[in-house]
């Protein structure tokens, strides 16, 4: 699904948030979006959905104006809470239901989504039961069996640990890799995790402060990416720096993660 910003902004009561934001994101394309809390990132996610409306400008999916919100649209948050009366199963089998799947096709479609985020054998548990790592697989699980056209995904895993967090970037990487050539889903990406940013995107909108406007746009898509993003050292003390962040500043801030501080 291509999404087309055009001219695009918003206002709450009188709090300008997004100033005229403009970018088409291709079929397939994943592209994250950086920047300073509270600049308006959520609020395009948002907008994308169907969820908020711009106070002017348009978006659309595919050519039609975006209304509301619709299946073919996902949105994934960071605490996206499975239901804990249900299984890991029939929580991924809900999403199908919901669109009129039969109950026992729709529990076999969820038992191989659930085998492709590894987490077969978990079926029957319940999200108590598992990690947090594993209840947010068994939300992309989720979040991909009704193979959406798009994936609005915001801070997805920012509620994990580092190293838990990448597993989950691969599991990201590989279901998208997954989808049938011309199928995969168009994703943008709200995170806080510059290197997230790297190792997943195509292309990184580095935003200002509210009211958000793009500071600065890098272009990925030619780069093999492996978890070693020395490669893009140099991309990425630049997305820091225009996010007022320096480079010794972040490593300490790593440091301490590391350590569990
Ligand atoms: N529904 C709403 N009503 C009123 N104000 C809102 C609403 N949604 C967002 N805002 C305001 O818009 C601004 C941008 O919020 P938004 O959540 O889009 O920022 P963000 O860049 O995603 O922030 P963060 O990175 O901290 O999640 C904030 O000041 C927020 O208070």
């Amino acid at each position: 699904m291509k999404l087309s910003f055009k001219n695009i902004q918003k206002s709450f009561s009188g709090l300008h948030v997004i100033d005229d934001f403009s970018r088409d994101i291709g079929q397939g394309e994943l592209v994250a979006l950086v920047g300073p809390s509270g600049c308006g990132k959520s609020t395009l996610l948002h907008i994308a959905a169907g969820l908020e409306t711009p106070t002017s400008g348009s978006i659309l999916a595919d050519g039609q104006p975006v209304t509301g919100p619709h299946p073919e649209r996902t949105l994934m948050f960071q605490e996206n809470a499975l239901y804990p009366w249900l299984t890991l199963e029939q929580n991924v089998a809900l999403a199908l239901e919901f669109q009129k799947v039969d109950k026992k096709s729709a529990a076999a479609q969820a038992r191989a989504w659930l085998a492709k985020v590894n987490l077969s054998g978990f079926e029957t548990y319940y999200p108590h039961q598992v990690s947090g790592g594993m209840r947010q697989r068994a939300a992309l699980a989720r979040a991909f069996i009704s193979q959406p056209k798009a994936l609005l995904l915001d801070e997805p895993f920012g509620a994990l640990d580092a190293l838990t967090r990448m597993t989950l970037q691969d599991a990201l990487r590989t279901l998208i890799r997954s989808e049938v050539q011309g199928k995969a889903p168009t994703v943008l990406l709200v995170t806080h995790d510059v290197d997230e940013a790297l190792f997943l995107a195509d292309r990184i909108l580095v935003f200002s402060a509210r009211p958000a406007t793009v500071l600065k746009e890098f272009n990925l898509v030619h780069h093999e990416k492996t978890h070693d993003l020395s490669e893009f050292s140099a991309i990425r003390r630049e997305i820091l720096c225009l996010l007022g962040i320096h480079a010794e500043q972040d490593e300490f801030a790593k440091t301490i993660e590391g350590v569990g501080i």
